[in-house]
């Protein structure tokens, strides 16, 4: 399984200076290197990005950018495109196409109760119309387009929807124009994160899509604001759904989504304008939801954010899955280049630099072939449309119905062989999938008489189609019917005569079929049933089967007929939608249709059961057994096991006893070895107290000695003191006797030579 890490691809789209712009000049510089420049002396940024589009870029180079992401739906990878910028910047000129809104224009609802868009009468397209004009298609259109060419040859079956989150509601665009039910958002381990009840439309072709779209976008929320007289103000996703038919050669089936989204604007508060209540609270929470936008977009950009707000805003919520993994992402940012707008242009500059961050890890979506879940879901879904074709026959029907239980029958079978399914068996049910799908379609279309969506026309299922369950003839010419259609009169007149006369041959037909193949053209069994014991009793048909006649059909694309030049600017296909609508087969996530009770169904499902049963008591019988072998085997293998454990336990306690002799053996030698130590150590000790005793007498005596040495020697001293003492007390006297002797020699005139001689 090829996987990779990449980071969400960011471009840039600047819309040219419009009439509609208070201020004329430019304030966005692009620069080389897809680096851009916005200022006007007050404000700065400058940034780059992955790719820039300067306002004269045409829409073929935009898809350019990211036409590779949309064909790698086609090898399973995931792809969101999305166009995000305030309002008025050219979002769903980007997504849509030019001249979208003028050719659609949708119903500015706001101030009115909107209407139910379903069941009004829907016009042809005039030749000028944009779907006429692929250089005018936006990135949806031209994907679709260009998806439906590329998978040319693959066998993919294509699922479309298409919904609108507006006040954080969710509504389809499809379904529910009134706006009454808004849907969920579910997850689960098949589907991931899904709408629940969203109406996925099976599609052949571009034309199918075109037509879907332009429904769709009739229902969608649009309003005059300040900036932009057809602002739309809810969040749009135009999602389609491939999944292979056939498993490759590892025998693997794709699947992948491709999600479309147009974003609606960021709008500021508008002091000069009356803003309306509801005006206000639309505005708030286009503002709310785009800044959820934002901080998700930061958590996943930065490396240490340990919550990702995903659940705090629907769009965030559906886009999950888009935004954190597995998704090839695009983000194209929308700008306008006025003075005007300055503020807004950087506030997205800087939202699309944090994207710049993320990094996706993205990888195929393979599913094995043999994966239980999917055989599951594929006849969950088998099972859904044949109910779904039963419930739409009543009264004349009869005929049909009778082809509905032979695929029950079918059905049946390939439930069984559910528990050996083989990678070819699958692709079968897929297969048989797809052709109940067309049928149902091709069943429809010969319902004149209901109100549905698609109703005041039908088209057949093209020709070319080698999944028909039945081969038409060719179609008649468009140019036969055309001029009636449109002239719009007698459009209903016509078709219902091709209806009826359809229906009549196809009745025809099926009775020829059902008694060639010998089955009860009552109850459509094989005999013996309830009204034939042997296919011998049954008459044989008499009528040849007539041609079942197809309804008129339209000039359009169909994906094996359709031959594109790459290098030239002309029109890539002769598609000319003329938007007659039709009827088309519908699957919701996680509904459960009711199996409607009709003739010969009670019989038929008392068969069914008894032979269950009979089957299922046979298992019962086959599995005790087994188990009671099983159990014999399991019960002689545990006493196998417990006997090994005892032994291994005796010996394990033998083991433990010989350690712990050795161990008290080891202790007690150790006890010894300590003894012999300690006396060692005693002795060691009288040794040394003694010699130290010894040593201090030793020292005493030298003290002692020392000290009468001292003590005559203090004698010595204090004799020597004496001694001196008297010396001097006697030379003392003898000095006053000399010196009183000078003083009266001086006055007697004795010589001081006599005096110095006594006192030497
Ligand atoms: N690249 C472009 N070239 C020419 N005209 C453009 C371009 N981009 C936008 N416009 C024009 O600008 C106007 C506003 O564009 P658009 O409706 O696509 O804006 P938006 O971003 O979808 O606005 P809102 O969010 O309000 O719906 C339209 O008239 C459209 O034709």
């Amino acid at each position: 399984m090829e996987e990779n890490s990449e980071n969400l691809k960011v471009a840039i789209r600047v819309r040219p200076i419009l009439p509609i712009d208070k201020f004329q000049d430019s304030v966005v510089y692009l620069e080389e290197n897809n680096n851009i420049r916005v200022s006007d002396g007050d404000h700065f940024i400058a940034a780059s990005y992955d790719r820039i589009f300067p306002s004269d870029s045409s829409q073929n180079e935009v898809f350019g950018y990211v036409k590779s992401s949309v064909e790698g739906t086609v090898k399973g990878f995931n792809c969101t495109i999305f166009a995000y910028g305030q309002t008025g910047s050219g979002k769903t000129y980007t997504m849509f196409g030019s001249d979208w809104e003028q050719n659609n224009p949708a119903p500015q609802v706001y101030y009115k109760q909107p209407q139910n868009r379903s069941i009004r009468k829907y016009k042809s397209a005039s030749p000028s119309h944009m779907f006429n004009d692929p250089s005018k298609y936006g990135i949806i259109l031209n994907s679709i387009h260009h998806l439906m060419e590329y998978a040319e040859g693959k066998s993919f079956t294509f699922y479309c929807s298409f919904l609108q989150i507006y006040n954080e509601k969710i509504y389809d665009l499809l379904q529910n124009a009134t706006r009454d039910k808004p849907l969920n958002i579910r997850e689960d381990k098949v589907n991931g994160i899904f709408v629940e009840n969203l109406a996925e439309y099976v599609v052949q072709n571009a034309a199918d899509c075109f037509y879907l779209l332009e429904q769709g976008d009739k229902n969608r929320i649009v309003r005059q604001t300040r900036y932009n007289h057809h602002s739309s103000r809810s969040h749009t996703i135009f999602q389609i759904l491939l999944e292979s038919d056939k498993a490759n050669k590892r025998g693997v089936l794709k699947k992948a989504k491709l999600n479309l989204c147009d974003l609606a604007g960021s709008e500021k508060y508008d002091k000069d304008s009356n803003m309306v209540k509801e005006h206000i609270q639309e505005m708030t929470l286009i503002n709310k939801s785009l800044s959820i936008l934002g901080k998700v977009i930061s958590a996943l950009g930065s490396q240490n954010s340990a919550h990702i707000p995903f659940r705090e805003s629907k769009l965030t919520r559906i886009l999950q899955d888009s935004l954190a993994v597995n998704t090839r992402t695009i983000l194209i940012a929308t700008v306008s280049p006025s003075l005007e707008y300055i503020e807004e242009t950087i506030n997205t500059l800087k939202f699309a630099d944090r994207a710049k961050q993320v990094m996706v890890k993205i990888k195929k979506n393979e599913i094995s072939a043999t994966n239980d879940q999917l055989v599951s879901k594929l006849q969950r879904e088998i099972q859904h449309l044949k109910d779904m074709l039963n419930l739409r026959k009543k009264g004349g029907f009869q005929e049909i119905n009778q082809q509905i239980w032979s695929l029950k029958e079918e059905n049946e079978r390939l439930k069984k062989i559910t528990r050996d399914i083989t990678v070819e068996e699958v692709e079968k049910l897929k297969q048989e999938n797809k052709n109940l799908r067309l049928e149902l379609q091709t069943f429809k279309q010969m319902d004149s008489t209901e109100n549905s969506f698609f109703v005041t026309a039908s088209q057949s299922k093209s020709s070319s189609s080698s999944n028909q369950v039945r081969d038409f003839p060719p179609p008649p010419q468009i140019k036969d019917i055309l001029p009636a259609l449109e002239s719009g009169a007698g459009i209903q007149s016509t078709l219902e005569e091709w209806r009826k006369k359809d229906l009549e041959n196809a009745v025809e037909n099926l009775k020829f079929k059902i008694g060639k193949e010998g089955r009860c053209p009552i109850c459509t069994l094989k005999p013996p049933c309830k009204h034939y014991l042997s296919s011998d009793e049954i008459p044989k048909p008499q009528t040849p089967p007539k041609e079942v006649l197809p309804l008129p059909t339209y000039p359009r694309q169909t994906r094996s007929s359709t031959v594109r030049s790459e290098n030239t600017e002309t029109p890539r296909s002769n598609l000319s939608f003329n938007g007659l609508p039709k009827h088309m087969t519908i699957r919701y996530r996680n509904s459960s249709a009711k199996v409607e009770e009709t003739a010969g169904y009670s019989e038929y499902v008392e068969t069914e059961k008894r032979k269950k049963f009979m089957k299922a008591a046979e298992n019962n019988m086959i599995k005790l057994a087994k188990i009671e072998a099983y159990r014999e085997e399991k019960i002689k293998r545990e006493l196998e096991k417990l006997e090994e454990e005892r032994k291994k336990e005796e010996e394990d306690e033998i083991k433990q006893q010989l350690q712990e002799l050795k161990r008290r053996k080891y202790l007690e030698q150790q006890k010894k070895k300590l003894e012999e130590l300690r006396v060692l150590k005693e002795k060691e000790q009288i040794e040394i107290s003694m010699k130290r005793k010894s040593e201090e007498e030793e020292k005493l005596k030298k003290l002692k000695k020392e000290k009468k040495y001292f003590d005559s020697q203090k004698k010595k001293i204090v004799e020597h003191n004496r001694k001196k003492a008297l010396i001097d007390g006697i030379m003392m006297d003898q000095i006053d006797e000399l010196t009183n002797n000078v003083l009266n020699s001086k006055s007697s005139g004795r010589s001081e030579r006599t005096i110095i001689g006594k006192l030497s």
